[in-house]
């Protein structure tokens, strides 16, 4: 491998020393900020997840909610969760781990989050206020992207960046992020029905993946020296028989690429760490409102 790493880890193990400094100076002021978590069912890999927040809580200093539900549970019962957690003066920001079992209403649910304690930063309201340039919480995974750029010194300002997948959790936001005037990076969003797909990354001077296709990204599709970051993680059965994750971006890359944000070890913990932030930044806001009122 001749890429340099965009080291997500350690990145995220930055930033959560500097949370939890915020977090103490909150709690000095009386506040301790608090994460809740929505699980329905009992999918391993969901579970996983969930569990991993709540360490990353406990890391930093955030309280954890938890709030758990049966598979078959209903959507008056998930929407009676959620009315609490809305209600919850403690809860300063909270998710409904996805996916979500079929029977449930999955658009209907996120839409009763209170967007001011949307932690994951994808309600409809704070989409919207992201196209319009309004504050609000932002979706972790673009968000943790363009903070692991800005740390790594890869300039945006003026950049062409390629971005592959459209989806509405990790594509689309992140192209209205980076074209943002604060960032002003030039973005093409790309997807698996793009025609001359190499055309545009090859052109690019940041690629990043986000398409759910393992291997999608392959060294020929990648100029010389150019930032790659794989948000891909896709569940496959290896050679061995056993399940595994991978990424969206060939092993080959790294050969061409200048700099890399490896899966694992990239995108994944920096989402986890805006994940703390967006919470950290919701208590930071009440408490300064309740300090001028
Ligand atoms: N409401 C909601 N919000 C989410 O943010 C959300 C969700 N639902 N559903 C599932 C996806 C997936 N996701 C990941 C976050 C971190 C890693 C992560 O930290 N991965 C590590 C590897 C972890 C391991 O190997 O166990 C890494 O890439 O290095 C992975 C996946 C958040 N999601």
């Amino acid at each position: 491998m001749t890429a340099t790493l965009l080291d997500g880890k350690a990145t995220a193990a930055q930033i959560k020393d500097e949370l939890r400094n915020r977090v103490k100076t909150l709690a000095d002021r009386g506040v301790v900020p608090g994460l809740g978590t929505v699980l329905v069912g009992n999918d391993p890999g969901s579970e996983a997840y969930v569990n991993g927040k709540h360490r990353d809580c406990a890391e930093v200093g955030i309280a954890s909610i938890r709030r758990e539900l049966p598979a078959d549970a209903s959507q008056e019962e998930l929407e009676a969760v959620l009315a609490e957690l809305n209600a919850d003066p403690a809860c300063h920001g909270y998710i409904v781990q996805l996916p979500l079992p079929a029977h449930l209403d999955t658009q209907r649910v996120l839409e009763l989050i209170d967007p001011e304690k949307d932690a994951d930063g994808l309600h409809p309201v704070n989409l919207g206020r992201l196209v319009l340039g309004y504050p609000g919480p932002l979706p972790c995974t673009p968000r943790g992207i363009v903070e692991l750029l800005r740390r790594h010194d890869v300039p945006l300002r003026g950049a062409e960046v390629a971005v592959v997948g459209r989806g509405n959790t990790v594509g689309r936001p992140l192209g209205l992020l980076l074209t943002r005037r604060s960032e002003n990076a030039t973005v093409t969003l790309c997807h698996t029905g793009t025609l001359d797909l190499s055309a545009h990354t090859r052109a690019a001077d940041i690629v990043i993946v986000a398409a759910g296709v393992p291997g999608l990204l392959t060294a020929d599709m990648v100029r010389p020296g150019a930032a790659v970051v794989d948000v891909g993680i896709t569940r496959v059965i290896g050679p061995d028989g056993k399940g595994r994750y991978t990424g969206d971006v060939d092993p080959e890359v790294a050969e061409v690429a200048g700099k890399i944000a490896p899966m694992p070890g990239g995108v994944g913990p920096m989402t986890r760490a805006m994940l703390l932030t967006n919470v950290v930044e919701r208590a930071e806001a009440i408490v300064e409102a309740a300090e001028r009122a």
